[in-house]
């Protein structure tokens, strides 16, 4: 079985430490990591204007996206990087309102399906385990109390002024509230690891020994399935020789 022959789907609430802790994630396994969420942030801030969705676009967006992955990929976190954090929070709003419309959900499920359709990918997102990678080999959620979530969001933005942590809390609750029952879905099929009193490296490395003990009983089970195989035909062997020996 190739190493690289599985996908890892992370879930989770805002500010939870997706993308961080993915990231981190991805790097030490040689995957590749993509952050479902600055795909809805990349479409809003370039096919939002005016209050109107530009759907036509977006699905042109698709199909270049499908043909020349490796390049979007670094173009959309080199896109968003570069914004400064009043920015990232108008985005995230815009961003938020596109997701609810179910074609855009369905446009980036399907893309971010067809990139990963061999393995070796680490996709984030509040979504994940249950509509992007439903089949990810890995399906895990990270939760994290709020006020950490808040603390880790403003000091993330450098946000200093009450009113910008006001506007911090606020969009999370917002998101929040959006992304319930979303969450209660994933927690029916995803490994809860909870991040509050944990460093970032505490719970890449959480993930990692989850990833090694997955292998392991892949590697096993494929062991298992050969052996029980070799039983059964040697069985069978020895069975029709006596026939014939009898005979
Ligand atoms: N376990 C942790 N300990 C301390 N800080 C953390 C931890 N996990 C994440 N952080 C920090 O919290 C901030 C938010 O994390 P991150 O952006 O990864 O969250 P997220 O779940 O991807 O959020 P969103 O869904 O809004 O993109 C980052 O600055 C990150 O460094
Ligand atoms: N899998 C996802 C990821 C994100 N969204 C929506 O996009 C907004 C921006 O996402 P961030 O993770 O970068 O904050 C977010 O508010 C979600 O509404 C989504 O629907 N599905």
């Amino acid at each position: 079985m190739s190493k690289k022959s599985f996908n890892i789907a992370i879930d989770g609430l805002s500010g939870a430490g997706k993308s961080s802790i993915g990231c981190q994630v991805a790097k030490r396994l040689n995957f590749t990591f993509i952050d479902s969420g600055l795909f809805y942030r990349y479409i809003a801030d370039r096919f939002y204007l005016d209050d109107t969705i530009q759907l036509n676009e977006i699905r042109l967006f698709k199909n270049e996206m499908i043909g020349n992955s490796s390049y979007y990929l670094q173009e959309i976190e080199f896109y968003l990087r570069e914004k400064n954090s009043q920015e990232k929070l108008q985005i995230g709003q815009k961003a938020s309102e596109i997701s609810k419309v179910p074609e855009i959900q369905n446009i980036i499920n399907e893309i971010i399906q067809t990139i990963t359709k061999n393995g070796g990918y680490v996709v984030v997102g509040r979504d994940a385990t249950t509509k992007i990678l439903p089949n990810a080999r890995v399906k895990l959620i990270l939760e994290a109390d709020f006020e950490t979530r808040v603390y880790r969001r403003a000091k993330q933005l450098n946000a200093e002024e009450f009113e910008t942590i006001g506007k911090v809390f606020s969009d999370l609750l917002k998101r929040d509230v959006d992304s319930f029952d979303l969450v209660l879905e994933a927690k029916k099929v995803a490994t809860i690891i909870n991040t509050s009193d944990l460093s970032i490296e505490q719970v890449v490395a959480r993930i990692l020994s989850r990833v090694l003990w997955v292998r392991f009983s892949d590697y096993n089970m494929l062991h298992l399935i050969i052996f029980i195989l070799f039983v059964f035909v040697y069985t069978l062997r020895a069975h029709f020789s006596e026939k014939i020996e009898s005979n």
